[in-house]
């Protein structure tokens, strides 16, 4: 379980993360969302002790997680947003170097290794240098490597982040196979869609502190399950409602163009982005 008391990071007198406590269970696929600046990239990195609280703790499975503990260290990994792997290395090659930085056997790394590009669909890529990887193979090829000293806990940073739609979909196939495997994952994301496919639960942020923690569905639900849109010109107005009757009767009383359909996280998102998630 990972859980955050009072989680502060300040930035000379920005505060970029502001009292977070947050509690995710061992096993649960989870999203941090929230505009532009919420701080999600700063928890994220806090997270993986890339950066030190300025205030408040992290406990991993109720114990307090500081760079001097390698023991809960090694169960996390995290993948950013850059790709950090050296071009004119092949899988295999940064398979090892991953490994040798941890200490591991090199029969171990052989094991893993074989393991996840297999999991991951890449063996039959093993051979080619990260130079001629498509973006969507260096992604899976950064979750195997991250994988290969076999944490407990994902942490990633917009995982599918510029990803063409086939791409994103195979990653999020991959994604939803690990939590399967009991693997606990916590990723932050842009795409409303992808939060409301993978995640169990999510947690909105906005200028560093956590507005609320909800199933994608009962954010969906408090919104109203349908939408009617009506077009009027350039603008899109959007009308929720909690029955497909009322939307109906809405709709049939409108006599311009509309339409009816179901109500997604975007919605929620955007409507509340709209009220008081807005970057100042
Ligand atoms: N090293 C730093 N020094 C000063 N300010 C920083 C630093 N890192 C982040 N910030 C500021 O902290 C705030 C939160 O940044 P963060 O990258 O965590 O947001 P985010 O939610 O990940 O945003 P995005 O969705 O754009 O990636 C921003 O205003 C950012 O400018």
């Amino acid at each position: 379980m990972i859980e955050t008391k009072n989680l502060t990071k300040t930035f000379d007198n920005f505060t970029a993360v502001d009292s977070l406590d947050l509690k995710i269970e061992t096993g649960e696929f989870f999203g941090l969302l929230g505009p532009n600046g919420a701080g999600k990239t700063t928890t994220i990195s806090l997270l993986s002790t890339l950066l030190l609280p300025t205030k408040g703790e992290i406990l991993i499975d109720g114990q307090k997680l500081t760079r001097n503990r390698p023991d809960l260290k090694r169960k996390i990994s995290v993948i950013t947003q850059e790709y950090s792997m050296r071009q004119d290395m092949n899988m295999d090659e940064i398979m090892e170097y991953q490994g040798r930085l941890y200490f591991m056997s090199r029969k171990e790394i052989k094991r893993r290794t074989e393991e996840l590009l297999e999991f991951c669909d890449l063996i039959k890529f093993r051979k080619r240098t990260v130079r001629k990887l498509s973006g969507g193979m260096k992604r899976k090829l950064m979750v195997c490597r991250a994988l290969l000293t076999d944490p407990e806990i994902l942490l990633l940073d917009e995982p599918t982040a510029g990803m063409d739609a086939l791409s994103r979909r195979q990653m999020w196939n991959l994604l939803r196979k690990l939590n399967g495997k009991n693997l606990t994952i916590l990723l932050t994301t842009h795409y409303m869609e992808e939060a409301q496919n993978l995640c169990s639960r999510v947690a909105l942020m906005d200028h560093g502190r956590l507005e609320e923690v909800s199933t994608p569905s009962a954010l969906i639900n408090s919104l109203g399950n349908y939408t009617v849109d009506e077009f009027s010109g350039d603008e899109t107005k959007s009308h929720y409602f909690h029955t497909r009757e009322e939307a109906i009767a809405y709709l049939s009383g409108l006599s311009g163009q509309a339409s009816l359909r179901e109500t997604t996280l975007e919605d929620v998102f955007v409507e509340r982005a709209g009220r008081h998630l807005m970057p100042s």
